[in-house]
């Protein structure tokens, strides 16, 4: 275990090695404070849920793996994201997916209301967290034929209309009792394996679908809705209805959010030039920090470039503010709540890394054409202490520092997830 006299002495040093060069870290660490990271809930069971968890998962995404402790109630899956959260620094917020009801009642997607979601809203209360939600419009029959909102059957675009419509109302639910606003994230899996011959048809059912979800006016205090695009799908090679385009400049014209998710881009697009882009128009981004490998597979967030480039735009061009940080990923080779733990823990590095930067200084030698500068300051930035802070904020945060995290979780494993 590390000792609380070695973390401190290492972050006094680091302090005063990062202040010659213009950086303060007491004022970082408090920037840091006020950052919420969205957890996704579906982690935690492998994107099955409480409604209907028999289901099959579809619409193209797929979890591998069979790690022993699957949640399978939703008081089990809170139990395991409080194990997750004690480890991690910081108030954050839980990402919900409509499939995680928590009622006896015989409820389906298109007959939910605020008080079958009542218990996550009591327990978010008690933790001081915030709530996001998505519709599911995937893993249902009303999705049998691979689309949902861009259906060519009236019946089934009804259903999921009513469905998305619901889900507002419960997003707003959870706005209002918590004080903060919840991003209720629309995505649907709608497209074609094969080449279609009619590509605007489905693109303005998706667009009327959506204005009649978005006709009743909604206190944005409580409840905004983002629209996540996709590239391609597994099943959906071809077209993709939900495409970059269409969501950007839907959520661009109807003053909502567009959220970037870095698995639904091609491989050697980097997400993070797009955010300065877009923010110059739009109102806001929802990010679904991921980790595709080779395709949109959903690892675990490591620390790699992607995310550090992710961190770097979001922090150097002032972007925070307006872009809601949520994370997209489900493994369940390993143990689920070290994977929140790992893909959390490593978000916040990265933006702490982001931020303990001469950020002006490395400004002002760009706009004088001083790219040397710009150059060698930036790698040089890269053997600076920022683990000592990083470990600082840890122990400030009260919880674990390094990898004594590991012990805690492998103790919840022995004692909880393996009796299940
Ligand atoms: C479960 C999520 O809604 C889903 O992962 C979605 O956000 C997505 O990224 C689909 O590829
Ligand atoms: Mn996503």
């Amino acid at each position: 275990m590390v000792s609380e006299t070695f973390v401190k002495k290492n972050y006094e040093l680091a302090k005063e090695r990062y202040a010659a060069i213009g950086v303060d870290t007491e004022h970082v660490l408090d920037a840091l404070q006020k950052i919420k990271v969205s957890i996704h809930c579906w982690q935690g069971d492998d994107v099955l849920g409480f409604m209907n968890p028999g289901q099959e998962l579809t619409g193209g995404i797929s979890v591998s793996g069979n790690y022993p402790g699957r949640a399978t109630t939703p008081s089990q899956l809170r139990a395991d994201l409080d194990e997750a959260l004690r480890l991690i620094p910081g108030k954050h917020k839980v990402n919900l997916h409509s499939i995680y009801v928590d009622t006896d009642e015989k409820v389906d997607l298109d007959s939910i209301e605020p008080r079958h979601y009542a218990s996550w809203v009591q327990w978010a209360k008690e933790k001081g967290l915030g709530l996001d939600f998505n519709p599911t419009l995937f893993s249902h029959p009303m999705f049998e034929s691979g689309f949902s909102l861009s259906s060519t059957d009236k019946n089934i675009r009804d259903f999921w209309i009513e469905h998305c419509k619901r889900c507002r109302k419960i997003s707003a639910y959870f706005g209002e009792e918590l004080g903060q606003q919840s991003v209720d994230n629309i995505w649907i899996p709608d497209g074609f394996k094969d080449n279609p011959i009619d590509k605007i048809s489905p693109r303005e059912r998706l667009m009327e679908a959506l204005d009649e979800i978005l006709k009743e006016k909604i206190d944005t205090n409580y409840t905004i809705e983002a629209v996540e695009g996709k590239l391609f799908g597994t099943g959906v090679e071809s077209y993709t209805v939900g495409s970059h385009e269409f969501y950007m400049l839907y959520a661009l014209t109807r003053d909502i959010l567009w959220t970037i998710d870095a698995g639904h881009f091609h491989p050697t697009e980097d997400i993070s030039d797009k955010f300065s882009s877009y923010l110059l128009f739009g109102k806001g981004l929802m990010l679904h920090v991921s980790r595709p490998v080779r395709w949109d597979s959903d690892h675990v967030v490591i620390m790699d470039d992607a995310l550090i480039r992710i961190a770097r735009s979001l922090v150097r061009d002032n972007l925070l503010d307006r872009t809601n940080i949520g994370l997209d990923f489900f493994d369940a080779t390993i143990n689920r709540v070290a994977a929140w733990v790992i893909g959390t823990r490593n978000t916040l590095k990265a933006l702490l890394m982001a931020m303990l930067a001469p950020i002006d200084a490395l400004k002002d030698a760009e706009n004088q054409h001083n790219f040397t500068k710009r150059l060698a300051l930036t790698e040089e930035l890269k053997s600076y202490p920022f683990g000592a802070v990083w470990d600082y904020y840890c122990l400030k945060n009260n919880v674990p520092v390094g990898e004594d995290w590991i012990k805690e979780v492998d103790h919840f494993e022995k004692s909880i997830l393996i009796t299940r």
